[in-house]
């Protein structure tokens, strides 16, 4: 094999061959399974999303039926994982949090069986179902409340949003949920999902590949972003301070939090619809002044930095409609994380099928034949 070029951030090199999601950075067009992002976001449910990911078609009216009765009946928690959570330090971050909850699931299902399709369906349905589940169980218990049991009436959105308000949620924006989840449910080969296809490829439980790629996903250059985002707008304070705030990150070249892409070098499409999302929110509940913020550096890092590919990312405006929704910042980033289960188990699920474990070659460039020195020697 001839030696390739190191490239820094592996930029450009293809990682797997995939049927899950398509991106076109030039044009902004993102596809699930073929199906343009704005069309699954109009007509679609984040459930019948999940499926089509993992299994490949959208499913028959009964597939979607027994699949969302399903998921609705597992979403309780067990009594030991809730136990465990509660001793969680409540200054802890709800990721960390969730990455040692979806791992500790794994416990209780020890015995692997990847072959068996009933023991894939059972992770699938069980991770999507108590993921939310987890999530809404940490913030109540760390301000000091009991986690409110999921509501059978209500179907996956609704549910999460009553168990972390403890109350019904207003159904426009249940929907507006729902149609957040789908458009950060898959993104091709970004850092997390990458996580997960290579914990995937060593053959261990799905349990495990969703942890690793939590742990991924939570860091301020992916899925963390959201969070960044609200704090960075905070810190703005006003359309006024825009200009010269940009102008001073660009003199300390400093990331725009929730602009650029690795792939994208136009706005990215789910950032289009998540903008026109917070819109509707802020005509039915009210404005935020931080929206003419955001507006305003769109602008300004458009016309700035527009030339070298800058623009919003899903990260930008989420967070604004999360905020909308009395969700705390950082709940933002687990909230991306429940959507990007459906990705993580699709591409675990791709994985397996011809799976190689994934052992790539590094460029050596530290020492040899060096001695070993006593430590009463060392300087
Ligand atoms: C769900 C998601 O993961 S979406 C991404 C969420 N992350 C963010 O929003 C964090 C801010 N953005 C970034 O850090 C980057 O754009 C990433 C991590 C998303 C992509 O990184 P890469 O593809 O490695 O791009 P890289 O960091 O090499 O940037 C390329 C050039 O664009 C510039 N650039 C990229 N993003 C930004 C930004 N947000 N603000 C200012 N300049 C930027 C870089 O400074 C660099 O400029 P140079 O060539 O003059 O040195
Ligand atoms: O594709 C990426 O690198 C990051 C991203 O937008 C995502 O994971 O949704």
């Amino acid at each position: 094999m001839s030696v390739c070029e190191f490239r820094p951030g592996l930029e450009g090199i293809p990682a797997a061959q995939s049927g899950i999601s398509f991106v076109n950075g030039q044009q902004g067009i993102l596809e699930y399974r073929g199906i343009r992002i704005e069309e699954l976001a109009e007509k679609s449910n984040f459930l019948e999303t999940a499926y089509l990911l993992i299994w490949g078609e959208l499913p028959t009216q009964q597939e979607l039926e027994e699949f969302e009765h399903e998921v609705r009946h597992h979403r309780r928690i067990k009594y030991r994982i809730r136990d465990m959570m509660k001793s969680f330090p409540e200054s802890g971050h709800p990721m960390d949090a969730l990455q040692a909850s979806a791992a500790a699931l794994g416990l209780f299902y020890s015995k692997r069986d990847l072959e068996n399709p009933v023991y894939v369906r059972d992770a699938v349905v069980r991770l999507l179902a108590t993921v939310p589940t987890m999530i809404a169980a940490f913030q109540l218990m760390r301000n000091g409340n009991d986690p409110v049991r999921p509501h059978d009436g209500l179907d996956y959105s609704a549910n999460f949003l009553y168990m972390l308000n403890e109350r019904e949620p207003d159904p426009l924006a249940a929907r507006i949920f729902d149609v957040c989840l789908i458009l950060h449910a898959e993104h091709t080969m970004n850092a997390s999902t990458f996580s997960a296809r290579v914990t995937a490829s060593t053959l261990t439980d799905p349990y495990a590949v969703v942890a690793s790629a939590v742990g991924t996903l939570g860091g301020p250059l992916h899925g963390g972003a959201n969070e960044e985002v609200i704090t960075m707008l905070e810190e703005i304070g006003s359309v006024e301070n825009v200009r010269p705030y940009l102008e001073d990150c660009m003199q300390r070249k400093a990331k725009i939090m929730g602009f650029g892409h690795r792939v994208y070098k136009v706005k990215d499409p789910r950032a289009t619809i998540l903008q026109k999302l917070a819109e509707q929110l802020f005509e039915k509940f009210g404005y935020d002044k931080y929206y003419d913020i955001a507006v305003e550096l769109e602008h300004a890092v458009a016309e700035k930095l527009g030339g070298k590919g800058i623009y919003p990312n899903v990260d930008f405006y989420s967070g604004l409609v999360y905020r909308k929704m009395g969700i705390p910042t950082d709940l933002f980033t687990p909230v991306f994380a429940i959507a990007r289960v459906a990705g993580w188990l699709a591409h675990w699920k791709e994985q397996l099928v011809q799976n190689r474990i994934y052992r790539p070659t590094q460029v050596y460039n530290g020492h040899h034949d060096v001695s070993y020195t006593p430590v009463h020697l060392r300087q």
